[in-house]
């Protein structure tokens, strides 16, 4: 048995993540109508495109109140990108402040090299999680991997502006936060499906190996 990951749909870069998570063990299915909530999965991607197209097709759809809900009582979440500012802005279920397109027009697209945050916690548990149960080589890469810089793709990119209380900052550049965690909930502004690091994608799935 594999944990089954729901990827909404509607709009944007949901093929990717789809790949990575299939790629990592997972059986993914796509959040495309209401009827698709009634489907079980064991956590969510909310992936990058146009937050404001994303939120009115889930507001057009009922699917906005039944994902919200699911998401505050405590489903497994990660959202990139357009899906931080849904977290943030549209579902308010988590405690960060973010400003859209903030990295200006010329810099609207670009990559960089960011610092995983050792002490955040539930790295080293993150570590070593994939889908596959019988993983274990991987948690001897932990230290090493922690230490590793993150490669990280920026597409028109939100900024994480401020931060609320029990929001810990996973993925930082220049000191400031890239990716967060709060509670269930993983957001990044960047697009980790467009490089070869599965680190947020172990952090998400992490929670869920135990019950697999
Ligand atoms: N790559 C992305 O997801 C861009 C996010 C988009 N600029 C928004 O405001 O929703």
């Amino acid at each position: 048995m594999s944990p089954t990951i729901a990827v909404l749909a509607l709009q944007g870069a949901f093929i990717e993540h789809e790949q990575r998570l299939q790629s990592l063990g997972c059986t993914t299915i796509e959040l495309r109508q209401a009827a698709d909530l009634a489907r079980p999965f064991d956590g969510l991607v909310l992936p990058g495109g146009e937050s404001t197209v994303q939120a009115k097709l889930l507001h057009d759809l009922g699917m906005f109140e039944p994902l919200r809900q699911r998401i505050a009582e405590g489903l497994p979440t990660l959202g990139t990108c357009a899906g931080l500012i849904l977290l943030a802005d549209h579902f308010r279920t988590l405690p960060v402040t973010v400003r859209r397109n903030a990295y200006g027009r010329q810099l609207g697209s670009f990559h960089a090299e960011g610092r995983w945050e050792e002490g955040a916690k539930g790295t080293e548990e993150a570590a070593g999680a994939t889908c596959v149960a019988d993983a274990k080589d991987y948690s001897s890469n932990s230290a090493t991997l922690a230490s590793e810089p993150v490669p990280l793709t920026f597409i028109r990119a939100p900024r994480i502006e401020a931060t609320g209380p029990g929001v810990e900052p996973l993925v930082t550049l220049n000191d400031a936060p890239v990716a967060v965690r709060h509670r269930n909930q993983i957001a990044a502004a960047f697009h980790p499906e467009l490089d070869d690091d599965n680190r947020l994608y172990e952090a998400l799935l992490a929670p869920l190996k135990r019950a697999y």
